[in-house]
């Protein structure tokens, strides 16, 4: 990347020095703009490609040559630091590194692991949706007959992945109390599919999280690899707030939240997420989460950068796993204050349940007991799995002799089996 900024023997210099000191052969050069030191016709040595902007200069250098390393040497006015992170995503996106004089970012390493049509769902953060999606992607699959297991990760995960055979077992508050006991995470991702969906799930643990979705530690290729011994049709990896699995996978569903500040979707490696999916959920695309002007604008940003990306607007909606019926329920879960009422109201009309008092602090351990404590008697606790759904609210339920019924959240969008259905069959096809 160089740029009519610095005078033309000083670029031509410094391209000799980082080819020099990095053991590198220049295949192009993508000239970025500046005209303040530019002399028309200087040979670069290598051939130049231009573009509208910087960001599409470099964009064709990539389309149009093989390149391993993107070497910035430009620098502000003609690059700023939101053009340096779409250059960024577009590198590691075509699989190249990009080097700055005092930074490098790298594609994160996707192993060739699964030996099964594989579909990862992703995301751009925490509580955006990506279990509550792969769970519903994991029953429609499932219905389908296209047999799924699904490998999660969180940070929460066991030390050596382990098989939950949900479609086999009953995984309820007894075998969510059980495992707590052994002193499991006993609301990690993977209890939470098994038991709200019935599929074998493989729980794997990560930690920490580079900026393009890299975990810094993590055990999911050994669960790929109990997933390919697995009696299933198609391995479904789960991730873990922004991180990815590490995995290579036939298509991958990006989750991101219609209330996220754009820049977290759209800009920083957010572009980076987007250039690799194969279609985007917008999740929570309601008031007052997020308004239709919002999600509108959302979605104009995503076109920027991947205009031919399927977007589907997706909203959440409870659903209990058993019946609540005729129920006095206390209804907690980690949903915003600001939706409590309304996913309360829902539970009420579709399940015909009264629900008498909801919490939304499962993940605050003090806020919740507060909580808990100001609750006028109740029949039965219904709970998301996460957090402290098995440490507070189950072990609270056996304490009590009250049930405690488990609840999911449904991703309800216009046309979003269809889309899911349509990767899938792509991956196996
Ligand atoms: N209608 C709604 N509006 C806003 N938030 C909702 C709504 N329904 C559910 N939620 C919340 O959305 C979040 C979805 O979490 P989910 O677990 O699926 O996401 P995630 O990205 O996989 O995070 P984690 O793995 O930590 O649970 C939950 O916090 C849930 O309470
Ligand atoms: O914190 C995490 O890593 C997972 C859940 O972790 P576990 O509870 O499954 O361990 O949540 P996510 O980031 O996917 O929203």
């Amino acid at each position: 990347m160089i740029d009519g900024e610095h005078y033309p023997p000083v670029v031509l210099d410094a391209m000799r020095s980082v080819e020099g000191s990095m053991g590198a052969v220049g295949v192009a050069a993508a000239f970025l703009g500046g005209t303040e030191k530019l002399k028309e016709g200087t040979d670069y040595g290598l051939p130049l490609v231009h573009g509208d902007d910087p960001v599409s200069a470099v964009a064709r250098a990539l389309s149009e040559h093989a390149v391993d390393v993107v070497v910035d040497l430009s620098d502000e006015p003609v690059i700023g630091y939101r053009e340096r992170m779409r250059i960024a995503s577009l590198s590691l996106a075509e699989g190249a590194r990009y080097v700055g004089s005092d930074f490098e970012l790298r594609p994160p390493k996707l192993r060739d692991v699964s030996t099964k049509p594989s579909l990862a769902v992703v995301g751009t953060g925490k509580r955006v949706g990506k279990t509550a999606v792969s769970g519903y992607l994991a029953r429609l699959l499932a219905r389908e007959g296209f047999d799924p297991g699904v490998v999660s990760m969180g940070r929460g995960g066991p030390p050596r992945p382990e098989v939950i055979e949900g479609h086999k077992l009953e995984v309820g508050s007894a075998y969510l109390l059980e495992a707590l006991e052994r002193g499991a995470h006993a609301a990690s991702d993977y209890y939470e599919t098994a038991a709200l969906s019935r599929v074998t799930t493989v729980g794997c643990r990560r930690c920490g999280g580079g900026l393009a979705g890299e975990p810094f530690v993590s055990n999911v290729l050994e669960g790929a690899g109990i997933a390919n011994d697995l009696r299933t049709g198609v391995t479904l990896f789960d991730g873990s707030g922004a991180a990815m699995p590490p995995v290579r996978v036939d298509a991958r569903i990006l989750v991101a939240g219609a209330h996220q500040d754009p820049e977290y979707v759209a800009g920083y490696l957010g572009a980076y997420r987007l250039m690799i999916s194969d279609l985007l959920l917008l999740t929570m695309s309601e008031e007052p989460m997020a308004g239709e002007e919002k999600v509108r604008d959302l979605i104009e940003r995503v076109r920027e950068i991947r205009p031919d990306l399927p977007v589907v607007p997706t909203v959440f909606r409870p659903r209990p796993v058993g019946d609540v019926s005729g129920l006095r329920l206390a209804y907690v879960s980690t949903a915003p204050e600001s939706v409590l009422n309304k996913l309360a109201r829902h539970l009420e009309t579709r399940y015909g349940c009264e629900v008498a008092a909801a919490s939304g602090n499962l993940s605050d351990r003090r806020r919740l007991a507060a909580d808990l404590d100001g609750m006028p008697p109740v029949d039965a606790y219904l709970t998301e799995i996460k957090a402290a759904a098995i440490d507070v609210i189950t072990r609270r339920g056996a304490e009590e002799g009250r049930p405690v019924l488990y609840c999911d959240n449904d991703p309800v969008g216009e046309g979003l089996d269809g889309e899911l259905l349509r990767l899938a069959r792509g991956a196996v096809g």
